[in-house]
């Protein structure tokens, strides 16, 4: 089959396997991380690896993409044993990996990005970018500078880039997670386009249902081994699941909410200019949230959901008047960073899990000292570190963490299991009130069902807890009331009755901003 640049696209032999591993095996020291597995992926097949966190997914995916060795075992690449020693050697095989995290420098233009990776001019490249996209549906403008752009939009530069170095298998790692839901069904047309013209796909995902839509195979894994071998879109969310964590699906429970009087945290008429250049700024915030009730933040990410967090956490503390924008308790307390926000009972889960959750470098126990010292954990300039084990192993153990024990590195957990014990440690702290962010991103269908039953429990304890979430069905699941972000303004608050996927998908494209200024206060109300 040719291809836009009159070269054949690789790999359209649809009888023989692209890839197989032969009984790949993957320990580090004593964990088992996969332990002989065995898989054919074909041209043109959109394959799916399903499994729960620490299943072992990113152990294998690290070792096609040649970013780690197998310890025993073997990859055949069109028939050949291959020692995929590199990612570099990945790519001249025909491998390529669209990560979760871009890679792009802002303040470079499309073109310019994707020149610092294949050897061609800016200048070179930008039609054939422009050619790319029309051809898979990935429209970017490759002279539009990288800040510019929309997440989705981000992803699309990603993709383009390593389909210009002709990937015959492309692995895309829970390519979903960082997209709204609107950029869901071009991705998965894309996805289709090349498959259609013959290139093998790896898709990583926890969402079911984006399994069964888009993939042909799904291979699942549980403790570093496959477990089964299915076609997706015969299977139900309810099969999959229970192939994959071994037991039925936990199904959420919820009370209504008994929310009390007086606001446990608000935000007044809060307006800031970020420091970051391309931070979003917030406009004349107003939000008051209550003891025993969840208040769910939605939005298309990137609309000031970041900028929202840092402010009420007090990462960006504020001066001046900014001082009695923010109150906890009926006191302002904008100016308050966020140790003294913690010391009065406030607790955060930052959107970042690694660096700004965890330090990836530090084991689990001093993770836990670095936001629970102030709980008794330090006394008389002394850190108590039994107390602080203690902490830490209860933290495993209540949220099920996966790992080598409390002194493991954080950066030894996969993902889904490092944002549990982030999770965990957080509600350890008792907080007053809870900031979320993304709280579940990452994290696997059984452990988010954990995760959120653990919130609304929260609530009904008492806590006031702030969930941010680009996923509209968590937020569905949890909070007691919404309000939508767009462009730095927040949307009147919705209840339970109110907010539905239509309600909310206007709100998110600023629909709330058309109503007339009285409608929008009574709304609120
Ligand atoms: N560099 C490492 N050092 C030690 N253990 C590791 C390392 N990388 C992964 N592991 C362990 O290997 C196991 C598999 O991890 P992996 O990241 O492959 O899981 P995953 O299925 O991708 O999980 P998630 O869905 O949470 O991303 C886990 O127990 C993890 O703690």
């Amino acid at each position: 089959m040719a291809s836009v640049t009159g070269q054949a696209w690789a790999g359209t032999d649809q009888g023989k396997p692209l890839l197989q591993l032969d009984r790949l095996s993957k320990s580090f020291g004593a964990t088992r991380a996969n332990e002989d597995v065995s898989l054919s992926i074909h041209p043109g097949e959109i394959h799916a690896i399903l499994g729960e966190n620490g299943a072992g997914k990113s152990t294998l995916m690290k070792m096609i993409y040649g970013v780690l060795t197998p310890s025993s075992g073997r990859i055949m690449w069109r028939g050949q044993e291959v020692a995929i020693q590199s990612p570099a050697v990945a790519r001249a095989l025909g491998i390529g990996m669209v990560f979760q995290h871009f890679s792009l420098f802002e303040t470079l233009t499309v073109a310019e990005n994707i020149s610092l990776s294949v050897p061609e001019s800016a200048a070179a490249l930008a039609p054939r970018i422009a050619e790319f996209g029309e051809r898979f549906g990935l429209p970017v403008d490759p002279s539009a500078l990288v800040h510019s752009l929309s997440v989705g939009q981000r992803q699309r530069v990603e993709l383009i880039r390593c389909l210009l170095q002709k990937p015959s298998l492309i692995i895309m790692d829970e390519p979903t997670s960082v997209l709204p839901p609107s950029g869901i069904p071009p991705l998965f047309d894309t996805l289709r386009k090349l498959a259609a013209e013959g290139c093998a796909i790896l898709f990583i995902s926890h969402k079911l249902d984006e399994i069964r839509s888009l993939c042909h195979h799904a291979t699942i894994m549980r403790a570093g081994k496959v477990v089964g071998a299915v076609d997706p879109t015969r299977e139900t969310n309810e099969t999959l699941a229970r192939l994959m964590i071994g037991r039925e699906l936990p199904q959420p429970t919820r009370s209504p909410a008994r929310p009390g009087e007086n606001p446990a945290m608000e935000l007044r008429g809060l307006s800031s200019i970020p420091s970051d250049p391309f931070g979003v700024v917030l406009h004349e915030i107003d939000l008051s949230l209550r003891p025993g009730e969840i208040l769910g933040i939605a939005g298309v990410s990137g609309n000031g959901q970041k900028e929202l967090a840092s402010i009420l956490s007090g990462e960006t503390p504020l001066s001046g008047a900014g001082r009695d924008r923010v109150l906890i308790d009926g006191a302002a307390c904008g100016h308050m960073n966020a140790g003294q926000r913690r010391a009065i009972g406030l607790a955060f889960v930052p959107e970042e899990r690694n660096g700004r959750g965890a330090v990836p470098e530090m084991s689990l126990v001093q993770n836990t000292l670095l936001t629970a010292h102030p709980k008794g954990l330090v006394r008389r300039g002394l850190i108590s570190r039994r107390e602080a084990q203690t902490l830490a192993e209860q933290c495993i153990a209540e949220m099920n963490v996966r790992c080598h024990g409390a002194h493991a590195e954080a950066r030894s957990l996969s993902g889904g299991n490092l944002q549990k014990f982030i999770v965990g440690r957080e509600i350890k702290l008792k907080p007053k009130i809870l900031i979320a962010a993304q709280p579940t991103w990452g994290v696997d269908v059984g452990a988010a069902a954990a995760i959120r039953q653990e919130l609304i429990r929260l609530r009904d304890s008492g806590v006031a807890l702030l969930v941010i979430s680009d996923e509209l069905e968590e937020l569905m699941e949890v909070a007691d009331r919404m309000q939508v972000i767009f462009r730095g303004r927040l949307s009147p608050s919705l209840s339970r009755a109110e907010a539905n996927t239509a309600m909310i998908g206007n709100y998110m494209t600023g629909g709330f901003l058309q109503q007339p200024r009285g409608a929008q206060q009574v709304e609120a109300a």
